[in-house]
């Protein structure tokens, strides 16, 4: 009898891009694939933050450089996968929030939760799965949605419909590419302390909500997410596709 062999977690020799990574999860994710060996490439707005991780990045031992793009610029984006590609995984980790009462939405509010959650993610998953398509090479490409695409939140209508957008996508082009080998997922947290989410939890109400539907009793880290990345980019996860991988503590399961 031989035994199976448990597939690799390791990254060596793949090029990663991850958007939205100066800070919050998408800094852990960049992390964590450049630790699984992988040659990650940081993009995001704000150019210094991306430059300080690339230092100590590198100074840990891994491969890493700056990619300045503001991902609800479709056209800016198109262009700088093209010309840096291409990447073997995608993580999108660029998003944000809108909160309010469904019935004050603003216009101005909508669009700028859907131009970079929805479209911004929709184009960029579709230029990294371009330059795969013509290179003829599999990949692994994520998006990082939330555990509000699978429920609602109170004053979190828009939030709660870029997420369920970005699912469906998700799972159509999971469809279209998985013949050509790429294989797209999504990761589906809970509230994660982050910059994003600090006003919430610095509210002890909420805060406290928050830890009670949390079935495990306490707030995400952004180490919660490391490990689910590096599963979704790496061939342990070779039959994982069209997907969310809900890390949300149970929140959902009630
Ligand atoms: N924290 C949480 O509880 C949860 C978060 N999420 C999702 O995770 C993702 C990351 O959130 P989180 O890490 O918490 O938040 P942060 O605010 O810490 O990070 C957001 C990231 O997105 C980047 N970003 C924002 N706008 C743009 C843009 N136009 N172009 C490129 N990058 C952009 C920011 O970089 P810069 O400003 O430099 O451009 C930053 O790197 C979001 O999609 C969020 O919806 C999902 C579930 C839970
Ligand atoms: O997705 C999230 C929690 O699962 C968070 O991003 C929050 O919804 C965040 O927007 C908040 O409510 O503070």
């Amino acid at each position: 009898m031989t035994l199976p062999k448990t597939p690799s977690f390791r990254l060596d020799g793949k090029r990663a891009l991850v958007a939205g990574a100066s800070s919050g999860i998408g800094l852990a994710c960049a992390v964590a694939l450049g630790e699984a060996g992988a040659e990650v490439t940081l993009a995001a707005r704000r150019v210094d933050s991306l430059n300080a991780l690339v230092d100590k990045m590198k100074a840990a031992g891994m491969s890493a450089s700056a990619l300045p793009l503001d991902v609800s610029n479709v056209a800016a984006t198109q262009a700088a996968v093209a010309s840096n590609g291409p990447f073997d995984i995608l993580v999108n980790s660029a998003g944000l929030a809108r909160h309010s009462p469904a019935a004050d939405t603003t216009e101005a509010d909508f669009d700028v939760a859907a131009d970079l959650n929805v479209k911004g993610a929709y184009f960029l998953t579709q230029a990294v799965a371009k330059g795969l398509l013509a290179a003829g090479k599999p990949g692994s490409l994520i998006n990082i949605s939330s555990q509000m695409a699978h429920v609602g939140g109170i004053d979190r209508a828009v939030y709660c419909a870029t997420k369920h957008a970005v699912e469906g996508f998700t799972k159509s082009m999971a469809i279209e590419w998985g013949k050509a080998g790429i294989r797209i997922n999504t990761i589906c947290p809970t509230f994660i302390l982050t910059d994003l989410t600090r006003p919430t939890f610095e509210d002890p109400e909420k805060r406290a909500w928050i830890e009670d539907k949390i079935k495990l009793g306490r707030a995400g880290e952004v180490e919660d997410i490391m490990g689910a990345v590096v599963f979704l980019a790496s061939q342990a996860s070779a039959m994982v596709t069209g997907t969310s991988l809900l890390v949300d503590g149970g929140w959902t399961a009630e």
